[in-house]
């Protein structure tokens, strides 16, 4: 374990302490194993940038910063002894999986918010299992991982740790919750609006989420009364700074309801046992485990938004920031898609939005693909076509904190031997204007005029 005030601090340890730290509050980095792997053997298929937008930036000299949302691709990062064994372990070796996933291992109780259908998630002692005793496959993908980003230490996102401390009136109506949260998002995106448009434009944007079927977040199983009792949130939180709108929600809907925003860890539970039933702690995972099939529903939500948490453990360490943030984690999810095949008619893709721009990225399942995606942006899964018939299309999901060990270090997925990843969206529209800029300055140095000063200088 590492505590937020060493990794932050650069001082990187592994043994558990809280010292400095909000209490019980310590960061759980991968563990790895040896490895033969190297990072050049995976497959760079995509690396790109969406959702650009200019955002304070305490640890930049001009306190602004450009900031993108990234999604990578990665070909053969895993291999097939990997896969097969990560998907034995979610259900059961020689499953038939036209059966649709093992009941002893999945309940249909997840859904990407508490508004949104259910679906199949994988119980609370698999995601346990899954964080605190990592197989040997699971070992395998940690340590690639880590090898591929050698200069960030890689933890489990402490989800537990990022529900909210404080105590709140019961919200007056759902509908109440949404709105004051749509508004924080609204502030979120008018204070980060690079086109400097006007206020209507990010609050359209933010109505468009209110009045969606779908609300934001997709969220886990299994979350219980002690959930709703020790982190009820309500219309007043909402409308206090860290508690805005990307926050995925944990617990069964009817504590859905209560809790609101309490917890990231992407899909949440929404059985029909009475909260009463329930007594054992809130469990926030830091896995998902999605299995959707034909028929499934799902809606666009971000995994989690360091700038829209509510007050918590986790607010209290590191504060409201803008992920990618230099010196703080970047939030991060790391997907494993584990079928043996599955051909294109099948559907099941994962789809990113730049909200902002209107369009978006389609990423097909395939064996041996893993997708590495900043948390902040928003995705989903498409539901698999008839053609699959009822066999689940299953992904497993690591939501991570990449931890800088320095306080200008800032962590980021695409990695610079990479090369400059390609724009699109609104990242595409500011490379644009970065062009145009570059031009100009080009004419002014010639012509001796003032130059154009650089928060729009290349980052990636
Ligand atoms: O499996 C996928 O395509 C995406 C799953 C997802 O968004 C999640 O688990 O949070
Ligand atoms: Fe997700």
């Amino acid at each position: 374990m590492l505590t937020a005030g060493q990794s932050i601090g650069g001082m990187v340890s592994t043994a558990a302490s809280d010292e400095g730290c909000p209490e019980g509050f310590a960061f759980q980095l991968l563990s790895t194993h040896d490895s033969t792997w190297t990072p050049d053997e995976a497959k760079v298929t995509l690396n790109t940038r969406l959702d650009a937008r200019l955002v304070p930036s305490p640890a930049s000299p001009s306190d602004v910063r450009l900031a993108y949302s990234h999604v990578v691709v990665l070909d053969s990062f895993f291999g097939e002894a990997e896969r097969e064994a990560l998907l034995s372990q979610l259900t059961e070796r020689d499953w038939d999986h036209a059966q649709g996933p093992p009941a002893a291992k999945w309940e249909r109780e997840t859904a990407d918010t508490h508004l949104a259908s259910r679906t199949w998630g994988l119980r609370d002692h698999m995601l346990r299992q899954l964080a605190e005793e990592p197989s040997q496959a699971m070992l395998e993908v940690n340590t690639r991982l880590s090898r591929l980003y050698p200069e960030c230490d890689i933890a489990l996102m402490p989800a537990e740790h990022m529900q909210s401390t404080r105590l709140h009136r019961q919200p007056s109506s759902k509908a109440a919750m949404q709105a004051t949260q749509n508004v924080k998002r609204a502030e979120h995106l008018q204070s980060t609006s690079l086109d400097n448009q006007p206020s209507s434009k990010p609050l359209e944007t933010a109505d468009e989420h209110t009045s969606a079927p779908c609300g934001e977040g997709r969220q886990m199983a299994s979350n219980t009364a002690a959930a709703a009792a020790a982190w009820p949130q309500a219309d007043s939180a909402a409308a206090e700074p860290g508690s805005g709108a990307h926050v995925r929600q944990a617990g069964r809907v009817q504590e859905a309801q209560q809790v609101q925003q309490a917890c990231d860890v992407s899909r949440s539970a929404v059985s029909d046992e009475g909260a009463a039933a329930h007594d054992k702690a809130a469990y926030c995972a830091a896995f998902v485990g999605n299995a959707p099939v034909h028929g499934d529903s799902f809606c666009y939500h971000v995994d989690a938004d360091p700038a829209g948490l509510p007050p918590s453990r986790w607010t209290d360490a590191f504060g409201d920031y803008v992920n990618g943030e230099p010196g703080q984690p970047l939030l991060a999810s790391l997907l494993l898609y584990l079928d043996d095949q599955w051909p294109r008619d099948w559907g099941a893709e994962t789809l990113f939005l730049d909200d902002e721009a209107g369009v978006g990225l389609v990423v097909r399942p395939k064996r041996g693909r893993a997708v590495l995606m900043d948390q902040d942006i928003l995705h989903r899964v498409s539901a698999p076509s008839a053609a699959a018939g009822g066999r689940p299309r299953y992904s497993l999901v690591w939501k991570l904190a990449f931890l800088p060990r320095s306080p200008t270090q800032r962590c980021c997925l695409a990695r610079p031997e990479w090369g400059v990843p390609t724009s699109m969206g609104s990242a595409a529209r500011v490379e644009q204007v970065k062009q145009s800029l570059t031009r100009k300055r080009a004419r002014q140095e010639e012509g001796n005029e003032a130059t154009p000063e650089g928060v729009l200088a290349p980052t990636s």
